[in-house]
């Protein structure tokens, strides 16, 4: 039986963030700890946890917009990744078009394959004739709405998805998530950065489920979202009896708070 080998590895990856300083040295605060994750084609992986777990963290490692501390991460091959909802890398006193290019060869496109699907890019963005300003003249949907057409149109062979980033207008968003099911459906392999276990469950194949940097639960994703949703429930429980304790009160408002 033939093997398949993973795109994109993570071993024993740990990594670090300077927080403040402490009697003049830098004190460092850990996001990602032992963290072993192997992605291969087509995969979908879903990455679940509350806020500060550590998601974004890994998802700009595996972008390798942050190097490791410690552990190693492997790539093989040319393997092109794109990141949704991000717009790192825009050079603000270039033109739209000038930084479609840029950051089309910084995502390891050719010039010849950048130039053939400018006129795609700047359609779907719908940034019109300001294409040709500067982008530090564009608003912050213009800025999402560009980045978002740079990265669905560059073919990737690795989709990173931060479901909680929002990419313009309602009717952009409409047909951005039409546009991410299309890739999700390809064969590209997906991502998903979501504080929603349904979601994972639905549209991935496997799981991991993150909280202070280190991994709860990994395998398939109908089982760690359950395992997830289950953590969610209890705490509820716990938390809405301690409130009835408190004060008597039936009331269950705010307990959405710190998902
Ligand atoms: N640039 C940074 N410098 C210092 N600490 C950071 C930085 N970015 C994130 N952190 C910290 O690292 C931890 C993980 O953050 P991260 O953004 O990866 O979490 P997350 O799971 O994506 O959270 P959320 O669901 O709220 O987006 C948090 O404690 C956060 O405060």
């Amino acid at each position: 039986m033939k093997m398949v080998q993973p795109i994109l590895e993570l071993e024993n990856v740990s990594l670090l963030y300077k927080s403040g300083f402490n009697f003049l040295r830098a004190r460092k605060k850990i996001a990602l700890e032992s963290i072993s994750l192997q992605v291969c084609p087509g995969d979908k992986i879903g990455i679940l946890g509350r806020n500060g777990a550590g998601k974004s963290s890994l998802l700009k490692l595996l972008a390798g917009i942050y190097k490791p501390d410690s552990g190693t991460l492997s790539v093989t091959g040319n393997i092109r990744s794109a990141f949704i909802g991000l717009q790192h890398g825009f050079v603000p006193y270039l033109s739209g078009i000038d930084n479609i290019m840029l950051t089309g060869i910084l995502m390891g496109m050719s010039r010849a394959e950048i130039h053939g699907k400018q006129r795609e890019i700047i359609e779907y963005s719908e940034i019109g004739h300001n294409i040709l300003e500067p982008i530090y003249s564009y608003s912050a949907g213009m800025k999402a709405r560009l980045a978002f057409a740079i990265s669905v149109f560059s073919e990737p062979d690795i989709l990173l998805i931060d479901e909680a980033m929002s990419v313009g207008d309602r009717a952009f968003r409409k047909k951005s998530q039409e546009k991410i099911s299309e890739l999700i459906a390809s064969d590209a392999a997906v991502i998903l950065v979501s504080h929603e276990p349904g979601l994972v469950n639905n549209v991935c194949s496997k799981a991991l489920w993150l909280e202070q940097g280190r991994i709860i639960s990994s395998g398939d994703s109908a089982a760690v979202a359950e395992q997830y949703k289950s953590s969610f429930d209890s705490r509820i429980r716990t938390r809405s009896s301690e409130e009835r304790k408190g004060d008597g009160s039936e009331s269950v408002a705010g307990l959405s708070e710190g998902i």
